[in-house]
Parts: C-alpha cells; structure tokens; sequence
C-alpha cells in the first residue's frame, strides 16, 4: 500500500450507481494510485486509470484490494479472469446476495491456484455525499489488515457496521442497502399529496424533500430514539395525531414496510448464485 495516501489503492469492477458514489468519496479522501474497470468512460483525476477491459489494466499494477461492484447476475463474466490475474488479491464485494462461497468458487474456476479472501459488504448511495452506511461480513480466515483496508475503504464514505453472519448481510441489504428508495419514494408521495391538496408544485417539491432532509438531520443530531422524535411532533387530538392514526394501523406501515423488507430481504437469497 502506498503509505503516504489515506485509502489503499484498488482495482474498482464496476463504476455505476454504487460504484461510482462510492469513487467520488475516496477520491475526495486520496485514495493511493488505483483503477476503475468500467464498460463506459469515465474521466479520472491522476494517478488514477480507467480500463475498460482486465487487457487494459497496466500490467505492474497491482491493487490492495478489489472492489467488486457489478450486478450480481453480472459478475461471473469478470471473477474467472480476476482469479487469473489477481490470485492472491483480496475481493471485497459489494454485490447483493453473491455469497462468499458462490465467489469464491467462480473465482477460483479458471486458475486453481488462485486464494480468493472475500469480504462482504453492502453500502448505499449515500456514500457519495460522505453519509452511507455500510454493513460488512468477513469470515473468520480473513486478517484484520485485509477487514482494515475495507473498513477504511467504506468509512471514507460513511459509517460501518460488521456483522458476525454473512446471511444477515441480506438483512443489511434490505433495511439500509435498498433504504434509500424508499425514503426517495416517501418524497415522491409526500410531494404528490401536497400538489393533491392544492399546493403549487414547486412549493410541494420543496416542502417534501427539506422535510424529510430536516428530519434525518435532526434524529442524526439527537440522542432520542426516532418513537420520542415522532411523539414530539404529535400534538395530542392534532393534525399528525390524524395523519398517523392512517399511517401507524396494523395494515398500512407497520405491516408495509415490514413485508417490503422481508421481500427484499428474500431477493437477496434468490440473487445467492
Ligand atoms: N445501486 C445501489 O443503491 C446499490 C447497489 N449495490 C450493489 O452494487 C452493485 C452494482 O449496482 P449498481 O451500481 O446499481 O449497478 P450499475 O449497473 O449502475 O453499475 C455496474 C457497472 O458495471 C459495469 N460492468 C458490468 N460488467 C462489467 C464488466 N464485465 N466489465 C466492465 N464493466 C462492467 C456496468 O456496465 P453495463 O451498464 O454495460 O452493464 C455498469 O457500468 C450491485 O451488485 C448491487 O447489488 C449495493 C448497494 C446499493
Ligand atoms: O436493488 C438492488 O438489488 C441493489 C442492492 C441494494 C440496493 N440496490
């Protein structure tokens, strides 16, 4: 690793949605001379490259780590290759559902010798802002260097937590990986039912989106759990009292958002090979 840089240097496979938030923030944090493996072009500031092909990648490079950040149905295309050209060099995935033993497997299949050490973990979009969370998984072979390179790699962007077993990555998944939509979802709703009751679009735009930006920043700042926050805001016999009694019954977001979780939570499994 290049010592005078803050972030190891990597080979990133796959520059798209998470991909690419998560290279704005490294690059932002300096991140040691790296490259990106990409179908599509990308500019990148120096030192580092975009290759967009393994045949592109310059042949003395030799990254810290890999960054695995395609579609799960896509990475069979890329892992046999990585395993011929980088045996020893530890794998972190960021792939929904891919276990470390499906990986591992694939990578290995084209170069017997290959080692593969597979970190899991599954961030959110946010982490282009410097404010995702992450959720990690290493199975107990893995060395704390290799979970310290990839704890660093993803603390740049956000926080991190680790979790002993690798299937409640899928729990990760559901709950914070795909959150973010459905926050975006809220303020696309929040913003139609204020055009509903008469406000200009705009305006109703506005109010959703610096709502729900106000709200997140201020249960980040206080200490109170989220129930004392909402309880705060509900005046007794009042408006959100109203609001939340169709909100809050048993069939809508208590059973909603429950069983959308677990649905995502089930395609994580199906998304395993
Ligand atoms: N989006 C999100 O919010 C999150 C996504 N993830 C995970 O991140 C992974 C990527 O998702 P996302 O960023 O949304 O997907 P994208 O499709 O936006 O990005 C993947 C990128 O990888 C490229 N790619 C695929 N295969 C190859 C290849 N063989 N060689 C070079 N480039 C390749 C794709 O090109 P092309 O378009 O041509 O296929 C695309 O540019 C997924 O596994 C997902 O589970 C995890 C957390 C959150
Ligand atoms: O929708 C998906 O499958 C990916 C994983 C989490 C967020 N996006």
């Amino acid at each position: 690793m290049n010592t005078t840089s803050l972030l190891p240097s990597v080979l990133l496979v796959g520059c798209g949605k998470m991909g690419g938030a998560m290279l704005e923030g490294w690059i932002r944090h300096g991140l040691a001379p790296s490259v990106v493996m990409d179908r599509h072009d990308h500019t990148l500031p120096a030192p580092h490259q975009h290759a967009r092909t393994l045949a592109d990648i310059p042949a003395d490079f030799t990254p810290d780590i890999i960054i695995l950040a395609v579609k799960p149905q896509k990475a069979d295309e890329v892992l046999g290759e990585l395993g011929q050209r980088f045996p020893t060099t530890p794998l972190l995935s960021v792939m929904a559902g891919r276990t470390v033993e499906n990986l591992a497997q694939r990578f290995s299949e084209a170069n017997s010798a290959a080692k593969p050490t597979i970190i899991r973990a599954m961030p959110n979009t946010p982490c282009a802002i410097g404010a995702g969370i992450s959720g990690l998984y290493a199975a107990p072979t893995v060395t704390d260097q290799q979970k310290q390179y990839c704890d660093q790699l993803l603390q740049a962007v956000g926080e991190t937590v680790w979790v002993e077993q690798e299937d409640l990555i899928d729990s990760v998944t559901a709950v914070s990986g795909s959150g973010p939509a459905y926050v975006f979802l809220l303020a696309e709703l929040m913003e139609k039912a204020g055009v509903e009751q008469g406000l200009p679009a705009e305006t109703a735009r506005k109010l959703a989106r610096r709502t729900i930006f106000g709200a997140g920043a201020l249960m980040d700042q206080s200490p109170l759990d989220a129930a004392e926050l909402r309880t705060r805001v509900t005046s007794p016999g009042g408006t959100t009292a109203a609001a939340l009694a169709v909100l809050m019954a048993p069939d809508a977001w208590p059973a909603t958002v429950s069983e959308a979780i677990q649905a995502a939570a089930r395609r994580a499994k199906e998304l395993s090979s």
